[in-house]
């Protein structure tokens, strides 16, 4: 078991509460921030986002709807969800003036001091409500979407993280472990998952739409074009000097979050050279397991094979015997630059000297790049197939975010009843070594269209997220 932590650690968002300009948010009788409508017992039903527009009433109580303060600023939000089982939220901002009436985006957004926050996730909601009374991250479990909705539920959740992740989670703890491979570090897809459709083992995956192909793209980023002309009417604007330079975040002892720490252009050479990459030998393919069932992600490996079927690591591909290309030199860099600003961060935080021995250094010789389709999801599990040397001194794993956001999902258990979570949005670079090291992680789902515009623009990434996550064997 590991150590518990000794210190609280402090957070942005802790030092967010304490520098706010912004009223107090009045506290509820449990002292909490966020103030949940009493009739909000349950998400309700899998109502679908336009039945919930066209009866979308803030004020109206026997509705699903729930509130949070920040400062003298209420903030209403929806959850509902579709058929598919994706979630969306809806959330309509208002001011003290009054609810606007202009009708319920999908998504809003709230403008903290010149960042714009996509209220489109638990985490996200998380940030608002310590932003506004610091208060307890055990709130994160009283929200309403945490409730049962157990008609959204599909057969593919025997092997997966759950399709409305969020939801009470208890209700997942049926998940068997044992019917799980021991160490098995992915879920199951689903035979009819769309990562199994249409592509064949060692067929080459394009990450970006170009060509005769982008109608796709072009179709999602003019939605999204639309959308965005609706949510400037819903924006509600915070002022807070410190939140610009403070977007790091101490998840955990040696786990470290640096929000938005890849530039545009950084992500968009990542795009292009993974794509490349990608397409060449040794390039991505969609793994499976030998009893046929396929990863709900395609996967290539720079530096060195891991293979999913036997967990080991190799210097060529079980299924093809390709080399796997080496990792570009820019790749390696900006892992270290990361690595140095979240010692910089650890320091300023914690006041500590020893940040090595928090979170040490490491010289990436494996990259694993997924790329998970908007169905796209990873199990819990633990990165444990590096060198005994490298797993001992809990060498840290670094994870790079690019494209569509995920909810990403850890814990020190295999349970997603009991595992936290935080949404890995493009640019973020999320550490975790030291006493995070062995962390079990996992994608439950990945957030459609909230991937960057002009990185979509630019590169013709294709729906979905790219991640790398870099080791040292
Ligand atoms: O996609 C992610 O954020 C996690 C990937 C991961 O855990 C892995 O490749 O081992
Ligand atoms: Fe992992």
């Amino acid at each position: 078991p590991l150590p518990v932590p000794e210190k609280k650690m402090t957070c942005r968002n802790d030092r967010l509460a304490a520098s706010s300009g912004a009223p107090a948010s009045p506290a509820t009788p449990s002292g909490k921030s966020v103030i949940p409508y009493d009739s909000v017992s349950s998400c309700g039903s899998c109502s679908n986002i336009s039945a919930a527009v066209k009866s979308g009433k803030p004020h109206n109580r026997n509705e699903n709807w729930q509130m949070i303060r920040v400062g003298s600023f209420e903030i209403y939000y929806k959850i509902s969800s579709v058929s598919s089982g994706i979630r969306l939220r809806q959330l309509v901002p208002m001011s003290a003036s009054g609810p606007t009436d202009k009708g319920i985006s999908n998504t809003a957004y709230i403008h903290l001091n010149q960042r714009k926050y996509q209220m489109d996730s638990i985490s996200k909601l998380v940030n608002i409500e310590d932003a506004a009374a610091s208060s307890s991250s055990e709130n994160v479990t009283k929200f309403p979407h945490e409730s049962p909705m157990s008609d959204c539920r599909s057969e593919m959740e025997k092997y997966c993280l759950p399709t409305e992740f969020g939801n009470k989670r208890k209700h997942f703890s049926a998940v068997k472990p044992h019917s799980e491979p021991r160490n098995m570090k992915y879920g199951h897809a689903s035979k009819n998952s769309d990562c199994s459709k249409g592509f064949r083992y060692n067929e080459p995956f394009d990450i970006c739409l170009l060509g005769g192909r982008s109608s796709e793209l072009q179709a999602s980023l003019y939605a999204r074009n639309m959308e965005n002309q609706n949510e400037e009417d819903h924006m509600v604007e915070f002022t807070n000097p410190e939140a610009l330079n403070s977007t790091n975040l101490i998840l955990r002892p040696g786990m470290v979050l640096l929000k938005h720490y890849v530039t545009h252009t950084e992500q968009v050479e990542i795009v292009k050279k993974c794509r490349q990459l990608g397409l060449g030998p040794g390039g991505l393919y969609q793994p499976g397991f030998k009893d046929g069932a396929k990863l709900r992600l395609q996967m290539m490996c720079l530096g060195r094979d891991w293979d999913p079927e036997t967990r080991k690591y190799g210097s060529r591909r079980t299924i093809d015997r390709t080399q796997p290309p080496g990792i570009p030199h820019e790749f390696s860099l900006l892992v270290k630059r990361a690595i140095e600003e979240a010692h910089a961060h650890i320091k300023e935080e914690l006041r500590v000297s020893s940040v090595e021995e928090i979170l040490p250094s490491i010289s990436p010789d494996i990259c694993i790049a997924n790329f998970y389709t908007t169905s796209g999801r990873l199990g819990l599990h633990q990165d444990r197939d590096e060198s005994r040397k490298s797993l001992g001194e809990r060498l840290p794993v670094v994870s790079i975010s690019i494209g569509d956001s995920a909810d990403f999902l850890y814990g020190d258990q295999r349970d997603i009843g009991k595992a936290e979570s935080v949404v890995l949005e493009s640019g973020d670079v999320l550490i975790f070594g030291g006493h995070s090291r062995h962390i079990f992680h996992g994608v439950t789902s990945i957030i459609p269209d909230s991937a960057p515009m002009n990185l979509l623009e630019e590169t013709k990434l294709r729906p979905g997220r790219l991640n790398l996550t870099f080791r040292q064997y």
